[in-house]
């Protein structure tokens, strides 16, 4: 896909001021956004002037000014009152939604007005106390949907209700409408039909008594057609069909529905103190919209009435659907920059965008300055199933995986043969006993509730610091004279891309000199300059926005493509520059570096890819080695059911589970040979069919294998402790494991070369970077400039495999207590089952070497202080300081090898010394601790 920019979210840029900075630019060919009027000639002016006063309209008398005034007090007063009672009512219903100011007001208006019709009409239908102008309306009303107009004042309460309370949604108003319209006609057809089908002949007054005039429409042709036995069931089903369009549900998806609704019933609401409040990191984006509770009390009504929420529409259709991007790099090299490849191109299909509010560009106080700045973080949308995900767990598939023994235990116990009870001297099991060895926790393995996921700000279009900012870029082309003129921008969650369209005699060389000036001009320092935008003759200049928005992986997870897709390793990343939802398949990836400097959204990343995977996999479907040596980022995962061992903290634990993951993937080789698949997938697929069945006299019983997930939090601290045993493991799987469904994610924020090393690159394809320090890291990470530029916060460059320019991407935001949720119901659904072997992963070498250490530890550790902190590797300069003779010396330093802390020995040269000075301190704690 040659572009992503999305003519919704393009906009011509039509402000005079470009216009006037292109002025001059003849013979490029291309037609300014809008002309300026030719400047007039002196003489012309003087014509003008006196042709403007001979035809000067004569002013208008008093008591039209007047009356125009106080038409526009009412107008004022209306919509202040309106205002004032929709934020009330917003307050009160603890759904706060983003609501801009003055859409919102035109809004509240319509919703007022509907509130009044709704008295009027109650009090003149309900108890004929409507006054002649109440009596009237509602003769006219009767008139037309006869005895239904009993139920005309609720419909009108329910649409003020809805108009007061959600953004405005044009894209559905079509299909809201059809869908009223054809739940109207059936049910007053059939009333027609029920009232003794009177027609026109025998008086206005039998058909207000029945179905009225759209009731006799709707019933009369049908009942004369195939009969009024036959009319009636088919005008229910047109209500039906009508009532499914309204709240655009397919039938296959309603019992699922029913199943939400029934769950939304008796779920109870959170009070807002429930969540809010306890993370003061964020506060704001939490107490601002009470937004836990609004979920489930909003939803059912919203439903009920009108269109169905925002982001459950978006799951549905792709002609809907807002354009979502996942990172398949399977599927034919994914894009990454601009949509420029197949992962694109496969979600080309849905590029409607998200509704976004009006945007009046006035609307500071809502600013994104970071996440504290979520003041008014409104739940701005609905929150419904998770369509793919609670299906995910339901399977029988899924069953018979959680009947697996250590509960999908991968490897050795996922291929479970039970020995215990031949040693026991028991009769071998029969194959249901083996199966439930672990029973599945309290019946069928729930998802999460989406509810639990909450909504981000609601994305603008515009803005007046867009504006602003492309009148500071025509002010710098003209000042410097170059005949350049932007053209239309892209407006993303954290930085808008401005297209510049250049002259023809114009080197594009110009703008990137500019690059300083530019950011001079728009008081900001990270201004991001990409000549050409894949697939347009214009320069981008990415310049963040002022008033950023917050992605929620609420909001992405319940995107279409996610909900679409059930595959379990499909996980949220964020949003990209035209504020498509951007997801990866973590199998496709099929391992990915995750890379920026201390405070650049790496962890939060890192607690979106978990948390994405918690939402939407059993741990049948995925089990999860988690490795934190900072101690604090993960353990709010601990105690998980995806668990293969508790939360590994120690980095020589940690090089020993990756042992343990290089044995694991080996042990599914040779499974994956004696099956003749080449595929986990097909291997579990054969398993689930009975394909694949245990030879004659085997215990064994196969069960579907599941994916493994080894996430690092800081690849670092594993280096400096074991670097080579590390960088071996890393190596090995990353060239192999993909077939076997084991992936990777390493995290670092010290992208420099010692810590993610040439092999580690090369073998880990796809990367994420954050904001990184300096140009070195960002090269390191993504092998070219860009991310020192990034503004931190979550602002990403995502190169998946295969991409040649990273595409920008603002990361998805999980909150801490978000986080807890979804734990908490994880663990009550399950209990880790560990697998006990995955610290022997040294294995017998590794015991060989600690116990050779013995007595001589001390000493060990002075030659690793020597060798480390002068990073001279020499056995003779170790015979020297410590007074050994050359026999311990050269001991010492083997066991220095095995450690990873020197290279291997070249004959007389000293070796390599691996480990920096700065990291003796650690180095040395971890020996001392074993
Ligand atoms: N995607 C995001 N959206 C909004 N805010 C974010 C996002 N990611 C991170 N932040 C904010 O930035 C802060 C730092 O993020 P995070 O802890 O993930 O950084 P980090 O790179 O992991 O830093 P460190 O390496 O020091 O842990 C967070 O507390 C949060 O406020």
């Amino acid at each position: 896909m040659a572009t992503r920019t999305s003519g919704a979210r393009t906009q011509a840029q039509t402000k005079p001021r470009a216009a006037t900075a292109r002025s001059g630019a003849g013979g490029s060919g291309r037609a300014p956004a809008r002309r300026q009027p030719a400047a007039p000639t002196r003489g012309a002016a003087t014509r003008g002037a006196s042709a403007r006063r001979r035809s000067e309209p004569p002013k208008p008398p008093i008591q039209l000014l007047i009356a125009q005034i106080a038409v526009k007090a009412v107008y004022h007063a209306w919509m202040a009152a309106a205002g004032l009672l929709g934020s009330a009512l917003r307050r009160f219903g603890r759904n706060t939604r983003d609501l801009r100011i003055h859409a919102d007001h035109r809004r509240d208006g319509l919703g007022l007005a509907a509130f009044g019709a709704a008295i009027l009409l109650g009090a003149a239908l309900w108890g004929g106390a409507g006054g002649p102008a109440g009596g009237f309306v509602a003769a006219a009303i009767e008139l037309f949907v006869g005895a239904g107009a009993l139920a005309v004042p609720l419909f009108c309460l329910g649409a003020s209700w809805r108009l007061v309370r959600s953004p405005s949604d044009p894209e559905s108003r079509g299909r809201v409408v059809i869908g009223w319209a054809a739940v109207a006609l059936g049910i007053l057809g059939v009333l027609h039909i029920a009232r003794g089908e009177p027609d026109l002949a025998q008086g206005v007054d039998r058909i207000r008594t029945a179905g009225g005039l759209l009731g006799l429409l709707g019933g009369a042709p049908l009942a004369s057609a195939v009969t009024a036995y036959v009319a009636v069931p088919l005008l229910l089903i047109m209500s039906l069909f009508g009532f499914l369009v309204v709240t655009a549900t397919p039938i296959r998806q309603v019992p699922e529905k029913l199943r939400e609704f029934a769950e939304r019933l008796t779920v109870p609401i959170r009070e807002p103190g429930g969540y809010a409040g306890e993370d003061d990191e964020f506060d704001d984006y939490e107490s601002g919209a009470d937004v836990d509770g609004a979920v489930h009390e909003d939803t059912a009504l919203d439903e009920l009435l009108d269109e169905e929420p925002p982001r459950s529409r978006r799951r549905r259709g792709a002609s809907r659907s807002p354009r979502e991007g996942v990172y398949d790099v399977d599927a034919g090299g994914a894009g990454a920059e601009a949509g420029a490849g197949a992962g694109r191109g496969r979600s080309a299909a849905g590029r409607s965008r998200p509704p976004a509010p009006a945007d009046d560009g006035t609307d500071p106080a809502d600013l994104f300055a970071d996440v504290a700045g979520l003041a008014d973080g409104e739940d701005s949308e609905d929150v419904i199933g998770l369509v793919a995900g609670e299906n995910g767990a339901a399977g029988p598939a899924a069953r018979r995986q959680r009947a697996r023994a250590a509960a999908g235990a991968p490897a050795a116990a996922a291929a479970v043969a039970v020995a215990g009870s031949d040693l026991a001297g028991d009769p071998p099991p029969g194959p249901d006993e083996i199966e439930y060895l672990v029973p599945p926790t309290d019946g069928a393995y729930r998802l999460p509730s989406p509810t639990l996921l909450r909504s981000g700000t609601p994305p603008k279009v515009r803005s007046a610091a867009t504006d602003g900012v492309i009148a500071s870029l025509t002010d710098v082309f003209t000042q410097f004279k170059v005949d350049a003129k932007v053209t239309g921008f892209t407006r993303g969650p954290t930085v808008t891309r401005y297209e510049v369209e250049l002259g023809s005699a114009v080197k594009v060389e110009r703008i990137t000199q500019l690059g300083k000036n530019i950011a001079y001009a728009v008081k900001s320092p990270d201004v991001r300059i990409i000549s050409p935008i894949p697939g347009k003759s214009a320069v981008g200049i990415e310049i963040p926005n002022t008033d950023r928005e917050l992605v929620s992986l609420g909001d992405v997870l319940r995107s279409g493509e996610a909900t679409g897709n059930p595959h379990p390793l499909l996980v949220g990343l964020g949003k990209d520059i035209e504020g498509g939802y951007v997801l990866a398949n973590l199998a496709k990836m099929p391992h990915i570096l995750i890379a920026g400097a201390t405070g650049a959204g790496k962890s939060t990343c890192i607690n979106t890819l978990i948390t994405s995977v918690l939402a939407r996999a059993t741990p049948d479907q995925v089990r999860m080695v988690l490795v934190d040596p900072k101690r604090v980022e993960l353990t709010s995962y601990q105690g998980i059911p995806h668990l293969i061992t508790p939360i590994i903290t120690n980095p020589k634990k940690a090089a020993d589970a990756l042992q343990w993951v290089v044995k694991e993937m080996e042990n599914r080789y040779e499974d994956l040979a004696a099956a003749g698949v080449r595929h986990v997938d097909d291997f579990n697929r054969k398993v689930r069919n009975g394909e694949i069945v245990a030879p004659p006299g085997s215990e064994r019983v196969y069960v579907p294998y599941p994916y493994i997930l080894t996430i690092v939090d800081e690849l670092a601290d594993l280096m400096m402790v074991a670097p080579r045993d590390v960088e071996d493991a890393i190596t090995r799987i990353t060239a192999m494991a993909r077939a076997v469904g084991i992936h990777l994610v390493l995290a670092t924020q010290r992208p420099s070369v010692d810590v993610v090393t040439g092999l580690i690159k090369a073998n880990v394809p796809s990367r994420l970077a954050f904001a990184t320090a300096s140009l070195a890291d960002s090269r390191t990470i993504l092998d070219q400039a860009g991310a020192e530029k990034l503004v931190g916060l979550g602002d990403a460059l995502f190169l998946p495999m295969g991409a040649s320019k990273p595409a920008r991407i603002q990361g998805a935001f999980v909150s801490e207590d978000e986080i807890s949720a979804i734990v908490d119901h994880t663990k009550e659904q399950a209990q880790p089952t560990f697998v006990p072997d995955v610290f022997d992963g040294g294995g017998e070498a590794r015991k060989e070497i600690d116990e050779e250490i013995g007595d001589d530890m001390a000493l060990f550790l002075q030659a690793v202080e020597l060798v480390v902190s002068t990073h001279f590797g020499s056995t003779s300069m170790l015979q020297r300081k410590l007074r050994v003779g050359f026999a311990k010396a050269g001991r010492l330093m083997d066991l220095m090898e095995s450690r990873g802390i020197v290279g291997p020995s070249e004959g007389s040269k000293a070796r390599d010394v691996l480990v920096m000075p700065d990291e003796l301190e650690g180095l040395l704690t971890t020996l001392r601790s074993g």
